[in-house]
């Protein structure tokens, strides 16, 4: 089954700079699929390695099952990361080691599990993202959907019950977009698993998730489920995911932050056009 992470009042910055996004509060919920949509450079890596602990936040807390991140020891952390797969943008296998090794290696080094076991773990993982047969090739040998495939069986080997996933569809074609949509779709509803994605797609985010979040100009500006997202108002929204060059983000989250898009950082969201 899976957990739901929620955050109240978060804010992060680094080296003392403008913060990259404030006061975000939000709850992913227990066993649906949420999407983090927003431009480029908004923060939504940030906040997922936010959510699981890798960068501990300026002020505001995080919740896991419950249980404040935010207050822990570096052993608590660690304990509640166990029962969270991530799968990075690039999918962060080591290059090394062959797709077998890459998916065994959270079991070989987390659990005292033999290898007869890591290994039908792995060949089971394998088959859920369609990669029975490639195991003993090394990631510079296939391709980058594959890798992401890859990266995606790793996530899941520790059968996790807070899945996040940073682009996972970045760099693949179409079709291959959709499978890996389906895949998702798939383990959420036989596992249970809560998946949190971060996606440029607007077909993923159209069609996958229960909820849609959205990060601009260092600001939630919306959290909701899909169907109300996508019936929104918010010009911000609606220009994102109708994928249109008219409206208020820009072509750089610099140029917006300096209000050179007709809108000014403090009023992002302008007036339904
Ligand atoms: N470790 C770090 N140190 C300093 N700045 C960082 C660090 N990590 C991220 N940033 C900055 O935080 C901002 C948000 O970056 P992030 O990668 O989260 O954006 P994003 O919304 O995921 O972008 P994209 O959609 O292009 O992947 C950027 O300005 C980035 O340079």
């Amino acid at each position: 089954m899976g957990v739901g992470a929620e955050v109240v009042g978060l804010t992060k910055s680094f080296n003392g700079n403008k913060p990259v996004w404030s006061d975000v509060s939000l709850t992913v919920p227990s066993g649906d699929i949420t999407v983090l949509l927003g431009p480029s450079g908004t923060g939504k890596s940030v906040f997922l390695k936010t959510l699981i602990g890798l960068l501990r936040p300026d002020r505001g807390k995080v919740f896991i099952d419950g249980q404040e991140l935010t207050a822990m020891s570096d052993r608590e952390l660690y304990a509640i990361r166990q029962r969270c797969g991530v799968l990075f943008q690039d999918g962060a296998l080591f290059g090394s080691m062959n797709i077998y090794d890459n998916i065994a290696f959270p079991l070989r080094e987390h659990t005292r599990k033999t290898e007869r076991e890591i290994r039908r773990i792995v060949m089971q993982r394998l088959d859920v993202v369609g990669m029975v047969g490639d195991e003993d090739k090394l990631p510079s040998e296939i391709s980058g959907g594959m890798r992401k495939r890859a990266g995606l069986a790793r996530a899941l080997v520790m059968d996790p019950e807070l899945i996040l996933c940073d682009e996972p569809d970045s760099g693949l074609d179409p079709v291959r977009t959709a499978l890996l949509s389906k895949t998702i779709a798939e383990l959420n509803a036989e596992t249970g698993a809560t998946f949190l994605i971060v996606t440029h797609d607007i077909n993923t985010a159209r069609t996958l998730p229960h909820h849609i979040g959205m990060l601009y100009l260092g600001q939630l500006v919306a959290f909701e489920r899909r169907e109300q997202m996508l019936a929104s108002d918010k010009p911000v929204v609606r220009q994102f995911l109708n994928a249109s060059i008219e409206g208020p983000i820009g072509m750089t989250e610099e140029k917006d932050a300096n209000g050179q898009n007709g809108q000014t950082a403090q009023q992002p969201f302008g007036v339904a056009q």
